[in-house]
């Protein structure tokens, strides 16, 4: 059975997702993001699930600066991790309080700050006498509420099952649609086998010189890819300098993306591959020519003809 690490306590988001990406998994509990990805790097767990992104609130940079530790260090304790999965979770929030506390009662309200940014309104219209605290996770505010530190944590509606608090509200959310996607990750291995619909995800460091980043997008336009999504985050030690964040739809075992990924290594300074996996949504896009696994191999078949004094 393999052993996930997952950013808890016991009754986060991430546990759900966790639970729904590998059923069968032991789950170990980790205080931070960048603990659980510290578990599955250094051999500690199999596997670790933690949050990436979210409809509202955007990137979860914890993770982002995780996914990156080896660009960051030369360690070589800190190897790179791969996704090998990624899952969608609808995000409504459940009110848990002390036992017996009522709304007006409420003073401070807790809850990790993508979550208390997901509900300002409706803590602004239905809490009017609570201030705001940041706990290291929506499960750790009910810790903390337990514990009596908040009145108020604003959780995933597991916690309830978890910690002995009243439940105040359910399906608490300012936006009804709001979405968090998780990475499930491991230590370096094959991807997963193309399914047709899946993301490839990468880092890139690229030189600070005019037009670099364009010609990298270009690298990826001219394969006809469609990039999903460009984050960046400080490189940390060179200020006014980032790094670049990439989903694309396709998988490596495909020629346009393993070409361009090669285009990729020579431009860049640094690549670091985040994996192929399939798409949470699942939903194939047809390959059109000139793009296709058999427009390379007729191509690359041409070219070896033509070294061969066979022209054709
Ligand atoms: O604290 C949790 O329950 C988490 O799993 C973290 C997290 C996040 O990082 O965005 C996950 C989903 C919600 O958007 C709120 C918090």
């Amino acid at each position: 059975m393999p052993s996930i690490a997952y950013f808890g306590p016991e009754g986060t988001f991430t546990e759900q997702a966790a639970r729904a990406l590998a059923p069968d998994a032991d789950l170990l509990p980790m205080p931070t993001i960048p603990d659980a990805v510290a578990a599955v790097r250094a051999g500690r767990t199999d596997l670790a699930c933690v949050p990436v992104e979210n409809s509202i609130e955007g990137a979860v940079s914890a993770t982002m600066d995780s996914l990156a530790a080896d660009l960051l260090t030369t360690d070589t304790a800190t190897r790179p991790v791969v996704a090998l999965a990624e899952h969608l979770l609808p995000i409504r929030f459940s009110v848990l309080v002390r036992p017996g506390l009522a709304a007006a009662d409420v003073r401070t309200v807790a809850s990790h700050p993508h979550a208390l940014a997901q509900v300002q309104r409706w803590v602004r219209a239905n809490l009017p006498n609570a201030e705001p605290r940041v706990a290291a996770s929506t499960a750790a505010a009910a810790v903390g509420v337990v514990k009596g530190e908040f009145d108020a944590a604003v959780t995933a509606p597991v916690a309830s099952r978890h910690y002995e608090l009243d439940v105040l509200a359910t399906g608490v959310a300012d936006e009804s649609d709001a979405i968090t996607r998780f990475l499930l990750l491991s230590r370096p291995t094959a991807p997963p086998a193309p399914t047709g619909a899946d993301r490839t995800s990468v880092i890139l460091v690229v030189s600070h010189r005019p037009g670099e980043l364009a010609a990298v997008l270009a690298e990826l336009a001219t394969r006809g890819l469609n990039l999903t999504r460009i984050e960046s985050r400080p490189l940390r030690d060179r200020f006014g300098e980032y790094r670049f964040y990439l989903d694309l739809d396709g998988h490596i075992g495909e020629q346009r993306v393993a070409d361009a990924l090669a285009a990729l290594r020579r431009r860049s300074q640094h690549v670091l591959f985040l994996g192929s996996y399939p798409k949470a949504e699942g939903v194939a896009a047809a390959v059109e020519s000139p793009f296709r696994d058999s427009d390379y191999a007729d191509s690359a078949a041409w070219v070896t003809a033509i070294a061969r004094g066979e022209n054709v």
